[in-house]
């Protein structure tokens, strides 16, 4: 069991993560961490490049050698993707249609992150009637797919950005953006850095939409793909740390009972 005390992990530390330990987690090797810093340096301890390119590299190889399907985008579990894109029709609802605090978003354009071959794009976020989307995915030959398959003769997507979120450039101004299953392959810094130029690039009511795995007590990082799930706190804890508000969250309902939680989250700028 690997814990460090209090002391060496604020000196390690370039966030201060709160005293419940809401990021105390797992590394999948029965190891127990206080925090998730200590895991990654761990993890990388030893290599010349920065800890990160490691890390994204690896997750990068990983990716590579997945297939371009929806099976593979989903793990093996094709099947949860119509479960999974009617929880994100009922969730999105209330921004579509406006509440009373709050005006409809614009439905011109959206951003779908860690696009895979666009099965968000193609299933969830065209469909509800935005007017164009972009993709921004790491793994090109995704992005070739989604070009080829999925959107051929589609010109509503604009741009195929092949680029990981970490490194990504913002062009445009966005009235959605969407993170769905790809968040835990961020670093907790990358991931705040991330979600402020995210909210520096949505248009006057634009919202940020995260969906993703949960893990309930603590954090686990799979080895296999270089990811982390992270817990709710932990997430809520990210999101403050950028400078986010939420909206609303919602638990995705009717997936398999083996899987973890899967929650959605809306933000905007506090
Ligand atoms: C589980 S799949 C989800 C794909 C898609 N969001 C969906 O729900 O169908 C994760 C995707 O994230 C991509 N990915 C992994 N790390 C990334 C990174 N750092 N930046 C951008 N995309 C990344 C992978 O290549 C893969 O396409």
């Amino acid at each position: 069991m690997t814990i460090k005390n209090e002391e060496q992990q604020q000196q390690t530390n370039k966030l201060k993560y709160p005293k419940n330990l809401l990021s105390s987690g797992l590394d999948g090797e029965g190891n127990t961490y206080i925090n998730i810093e200590d895991l990654w340096k761990k993890e990388l301890e030893g290599k010349d490049n920065k800890m990160e390119d490691k890390w994204y590299k690896s997750a990068d190889e990983y990716w590579k050698g997945v297939e371009a399907t929806v099976d593979g985008m989903l793990g093996g579990l094709a099947q949860v993707s119509p479960i999974d894109v009617v929880a994100s029709k009922v969730f999105i609802q209330d921004f579509i249609k406006g509440t009373d605090s709050r005006p409809p978003i614009n439905l011109n354009l959206a951003l779908d992150c860690g696009a895979g071959i666009g099965r968000v794009a193609k299933e969830f976020l065209l469909p509800i009637g935005f007017k164009n989307v972009d993709l921004v995915e790491q793994n090109k030959l995704f992005l070739d797919k989604a070009k080829s398959d999925n959107f051929k003769d589609d010109n509503r997507v604009e741009n195929y950005y092949a680029v990981g979120l970490q490194d990504f450039t913002f062009e445009k101004k966005y009235d959605c953006i969407w993170i769905q299953w790809v968040i835990g392959h961020l670093h907790d810094l990358d991931f705040i850095e991330f979600l402020k130029k995210c909210m520096d690039s949505l248009t006057p009511n634009g919202i940020i939409c995260i969906k993703d795995n949960c893990a309930k007590k603590r954090f686990i990082m799979d080895k296999e793909d270089n990811s982390v799930s992270r817990t709710e706190d932990h997430l809520k804890y990210l999101f403050d740390q950028a400078g986010c508000k939420l909206l609303k969250s919602m638990v995705q309902p009717n997936f398999p009972k083996e899987l973890f939680p899967v929650l959605m989250f809306a933000l905007e700028r506090k």
